[in-house]
């Protein structure tokens, strides 16, 4: 039976997300020095697959009971020999150097067959009972293909409440300190010395530590800046504008008397950013009124950020609701921040969004 504190959840979920990264970064590096020339599939496709097989195995393991929600199904590897080789290789090839990590992760896999049966096992239709893992293998996936700003996310929910939330963040600075530069996702900044693992347990704060292929270190506690004049804030938001309305988020940012420029970044890596204090703001507004956010985009960052001291709220100020099922049925919007200005941001949130509805 798990312990109340979710200690062991932690850990496994560290240490598989710390692997598949490590999976992730060399799909990266192959693909960028030409090497993964053995199929015709685009390296997120390859490494979407790989790092969820990966997370999968290391849950099956330990938590054999538990339900899972993961992005991909392995349908396009079972029509695809070849693809299912590529991933295969990877997967089979993909182990961290600490014995120790070996076995609490179970082990190597044993064939393709059973790696592609693994990666079906994400299919849980999610929902408000019982122990769900939110996994997305790769979000951020243009980030992925820039060599800029992606996330390597894993949460665990109970009775439709995120206890635990891991992201990797191979592109984010190791420093909490460092501010975030205006360009960090819109630049190619794969590195060697960056990376950096986000952690949250409900009751427990939030924390970071560097993401090394070695034993991980202990995390160091991290906050949200204590920002009392929202006017001061650097507010992140997505590059992409089909994602979140851009357009929006400059009129909130300028009703708010913010004059820094937003910082556009791929992924949870945001959430990551403003629970370190290294931006302030998280905005997300709806550009299509049809579209619904998945759970696995949102589990692990709203744990941490609420963790680290934050709000994290839709558009209305509803707290996000991961009970229904494998997408926040009821949520529009994401509003992540620090607790003294929540309020205010929403206010103005509402204002904008509001005077656009009766146009
Ligand atoms: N229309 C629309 N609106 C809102 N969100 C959408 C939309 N379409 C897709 N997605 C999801 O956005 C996830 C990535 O979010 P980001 O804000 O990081 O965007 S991006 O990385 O800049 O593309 C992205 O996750 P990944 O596919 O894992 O990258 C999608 O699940
Ligand atoms: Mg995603």
């Amino acid at each position: 039976m798990a312990t109340s504190n979710y200690s062991r959840e932690l850990d496994i979920a560290l240490l598989a997300v710390q692997r598949a990264t490590l999976l992730t970064k060399s799909v990266f590096h192959s693909h960028a020095k030409g090497t993964l020339n053995k199929s015709d599939a685009s390296p997120v496709t390859i490494g979407d697959f790989g790092a969820q097989a990966l997370i999968i195995s290391a849950l099956q393991h330990n938590f054999p009971e538990d339900e899972i929600v993961a992005e991909e199904e392995a349908k396009d590897l079972r029509e695809n020999t070849q693809l299912r080789d590529t991933v295969w290789n990877l997967v089979k090839d993909t182990i961290l150097p600490h014995e120790q990590s070996q076995s609490a992760l179970g082990g190597s896999l044993p064939s393709a067959e059973r790696m592609l049966d693994i990666i079906d096992k994400g299919d849980s239709k999610g929902g408000a009972k019982g122990r769900i893992w939110a996994i997305d293998p790769i979000d951020g996936t243009k980030g992925f293909l820039r060599g800029g700003q992606y996330a390597v996310c894993l949460a665990l929910m109970v009775d439709g409440d995120v206890k635990v939330g891991v992201l990797g963040c191979p592109n984010l600075p190791v420093s909490d300190s460092e501010p975030l530069s205006e360009n960090i996702g819109a630049d190619a900044t794969d590195d060697e010395r960056k990376g950096v693992l986000f952690s949250a347990v409900q009751g427990q704060g939030a924390h970071s530590r560097p993401m090394s292929t070695g034993k991980l270190a202990e995390g160091q506690s991290i906050h949200m800046s204590p920002l009392s004049n929202v006017s001061d804030a650097t507010f992140c938001e997505s590059v992409e504008a089909a994602h979140s309305s851009q357009g929006d988020a400059a009129n909130i940012a300028k009703k708010l008397g913010i004059t820094k420029p937003s910082v556009r970044m791929d992924s949870q890596a945001k959430y990551g950013s403003i629970a370190r204090g290294a931006g302030d703001l998280y905005l997300r507004l709806p550009v299509r009124a049809d579209y619904v956010e998945k759970i696995w985009d949102h589990a692990a960052g709203d744990l941490i950020v609420r963790e680290a001291g934050g709000e994290v709220t839709d558009a209305e100020s509803n707290r996000l609701d991961f009970s229904h099922g494998r997408t926040l049925l009821r949520n529009k919007g994401v509003i992540a921040a620090p607790k003294s200005v929540h309020g205010k941001v929403i206010e103005v949130v509402k204002e904008v969004l509001g005077s656009k509805s009766k146009v």
